[in-house]
């Protein structure tokens, strides 16, 4: 490794090294991650490419502390997420980490205000001036007491997007998160979860299918064959 590049590494928000995974299958262990290295400079951005079925999904959920990797590391900011308990990774996930998967995964129960303050709420860190220039960023100024399931797909994905970046978290996790919607919406939404990212300061690792969609983002890493080429 290059001198540059390794300076590049050690001072990375995130730097993922040797991370290895795989399944139980009926024939035995699926190997999907093959010594995964992986670094992400803070406020930066990566689209994670590569076809269906390379383990995209399990490299972003292994990151969110969502499941237990084979070999290797994580480490965001200081913090080694493999070696946290489930508790210390929930801990992480509310202090650090903001996510956005495919699925809106909104409380129905809470109002479209609720939803955006619950994260920064749980975070301890709710800052009611930056969730009301959020809401009015994602155009949600005026649907604060409507309940979920009273907004179309688009709309239900920018409260998504704002509850991820209410607690201004250090790292956005977003996982196909404008694949349920049509071409127009799911573009406007990721321009959208782009700049108030970089408004709250915060690195974004997405997995994406589109290429026209990964090219908004500062750099572009294809998984294949379990390996990640940058
Ligand atoms: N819980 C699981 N148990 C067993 N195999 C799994 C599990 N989760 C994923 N897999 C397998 O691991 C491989 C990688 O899955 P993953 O969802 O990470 O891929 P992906 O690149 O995100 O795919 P897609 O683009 O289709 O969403 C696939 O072969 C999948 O079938």
């Amino acid at each position: 490794m290059s001198a540059a590049r390794d300076a590049a590494v050690n001072g990375a928000l995130l730097r993922v090294t040797g991370l290895s995974k795989s399944y139980r299958g009926p024939q035995g262990p699926l190997p999907v991650l093959r010594g995964v290295d992986l670094a992400l400079a803070a406020g930066t951005s990566l689209a994670l490419m590569g076809e269906s079925g390379s383990g995209k999904s399990t490299l972003l959920h292994l990151v969110a502390g969502l499941d237990h990797a084979d070999s290797g590391a994580i480490r965001i900011d200081d913090v080694e997420v493999t070696k946290l308990d489930d508790d210390g990774r929930a801990a992480l996930r509310r202090k650090t980490l903001g996510v956005v998967f495919q699925q809106f995964n909104l409380v129905p129960s809470l109002t479209v205000g609720d939803n955006l303050a619950l994260q920064a709420r749980l975070a301890g860190r709710y800052d009611c001036d930056w969730r009301d220039a959020l809401a009015d960023r994602l155009g949600l100024s005026a649907l604060l007491d409507r309940y979920p399931e009273q907004l179309s797909g688009g709309q239900q994905q920018r409260v998504a997007v704002g509850r991820a970046l209410a607690p201004r978290p250090r790292l956005l996790l977003a996982d196909e998160p404008t694949g349920n919607l049509d071409e127009a919406t799911g573009d406007a939404v990721l321009d959208l979860l782009l700049e108030l990212s970089a408004t709250a300061g915060a690195a974004v690792l997405m997995v994406t299918h589109s290429a026209l969609l990964a090219a908004k983002l500062d750099r572009r890493a294809t998984l294949a064959g379990g390996r990640l080429a940058l």
